[in-house]
């Protein structure tokens, strides 16, 4: 049983060793919120809002997700007992979308409940793998120096490449990526920058036989992107467009895509992203794990989850150092041989810095 007894929230904010370039946005300082929560017998849990400053990718923003927690989520869940995290989807019933605000409060409830029970967070969540794949995303620059980043990942040892597009940098891109790495598993991020009328530059892609597309169309259609899937060789990849296990649902029955990405941050936690991986899992959609620019505490929660059986596909976790210079965990997360190993102490199975934390914070609310 967890009782709350505070839940702190540091705001931090750190830079990007290089800014990170998609069609629909730019970071170059990536600030994050982490949120402790400590119980009435002292132990603490551990989740990250990975909102960004600005509405680009969703709705949400480090503001939005810090006033819904300080003023509506946390309030609601100081005055309950806790049996099990999944729980906190009753007690947030009445408080619509905000997913990344959620997420991040559930996420500290999860890694909590878990090391009150003395188990790993994988374990909690029923993954058993020891180990999992992991891919990186190559930023939007010039040809030249993304093929050269690639050669530096691939020495690196990681397992698939992504590289964002869109109708500006698309086919000519691909060409000269598979040109030098004819076998490479490679897949391209659109994050929504097409419609159906660009549906001949996307038939263009599939003889490059990328692993997927992902979300070539808007973020909130389910509709078009099935159109799309019909007339395309390549899967289709929903990223933006699932941010609820109905919305999974609706796009397996309509046939929008043939792989999911999960973060848990866009779909509100670790439980509706359980949800979503056994019904992707019960329909023969494999899926993987997004990323978020995140620190190693939200990178530690989505190891855990990748830990699940159909996450079959290597998602967006990569080491920390692919972004920052210092990890706010312990030990550092760190891609080998193109592998992560899913740790196995209780909870998210990382010590959290908070030396380092203190590094970079700008300020601290104890509610
Ligand atoms: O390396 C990562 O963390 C993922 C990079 C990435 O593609 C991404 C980063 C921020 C917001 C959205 C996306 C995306 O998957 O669309
Ligand atoms: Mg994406």
């Amino acid at each position: 049983m967890i009782k709350t007894k505070s839940v702190t929230l540091y705001h931090i904010t750190q830079t990007l060793k290089s800014p990170f370039i998609s069609s629909i946005g730019h970071v170059t300082d990536r600030d994050s919120i982490l949120v402790e929560m400590t119980d009435v017998d002292g132990v603490s849990g551990w989740g990250e809002v990975v909102a960004f400053s600005t509405p680009w990718y969703t709705e949400e923003t480090i503001a939005t997700s810090f006033h819904l927690l300080k003023d509506i989520l946390i309030p609601l869940v100081k005055t309950e007992s806790i049996i099990h995290p999944d729980q906190l989807q009753s007690i947030f019933k009445h408080v619509k979308r905000n997913f990344m605000a959620k997420a991040s409060l559930e996420g500290a409830v999860w890694d909590l409940f878990a090391k009150k029970q003395n188990k790993s967070l994988a374990h909690a969540l029923g993954g058993d793998k020891t180990e999992i794949e992991s891919g990186v995303v190559v930023g939007i620059s010039s040809i030249p120096k993304m093929t050269e980043q690639i050669s530096q990942y691939v020495e690196e040892g990681y397992k698939r490449f992504k590289v964002k597009i869109s109708p500006h940098q698309d086919i000519e891109l691909i060409e000269g990526i598979r040109r030098k790495f004819p076998n490479l598993p490679l897949m391209a991020d659109a994050n929504s920058s097409y419609s159906l009328k660009d549906i001949d530059r996307l038939k263009a892609l599939d003889q490059f036989e990328l692993m997927m597309i992902e979300q070539p169309l808007a973020a909130d259609d389910i509709v078009d992107h099935a159109k799309l899937q019909q007339k395309l060789a390549t899967p289709i990849c929903l990223d933006e467009s699932i941010v609820t296990s109905e919305d999974a649902r609706k796009a397996i029955e309509l046939g929008s895509c043939r792989v999911m990405n999960i973060k848990p941050g866009r779909v509100g936690g670790l439980t509706e992203s359980k949800k979503i991986h056994d019904l992707c899992k019960n329909h023969h959609i494999p899926v993987w794990c997004g990323g978020m620019l995140e620190t190693g505490i939200s990178r530690a929660h989505n190891i855990a989850l990748a830990s699940l059986s159909n996450f079959t596909i290597p998602g967006d976790i990569s080491s920390s150092s692919r972004y920052w210079d210092e990890d706010l965990v312990f030990p550092e997360i760190k891609t080998v041989n193109g592998k992560i190993t899913v740790p196995s102490g209780n909870g998210i199975g990382f010590e959290v810095r908070r030396d380092v934390i203190e590094k970079y914070c700008d300020s601290v609310t104890i509610i």
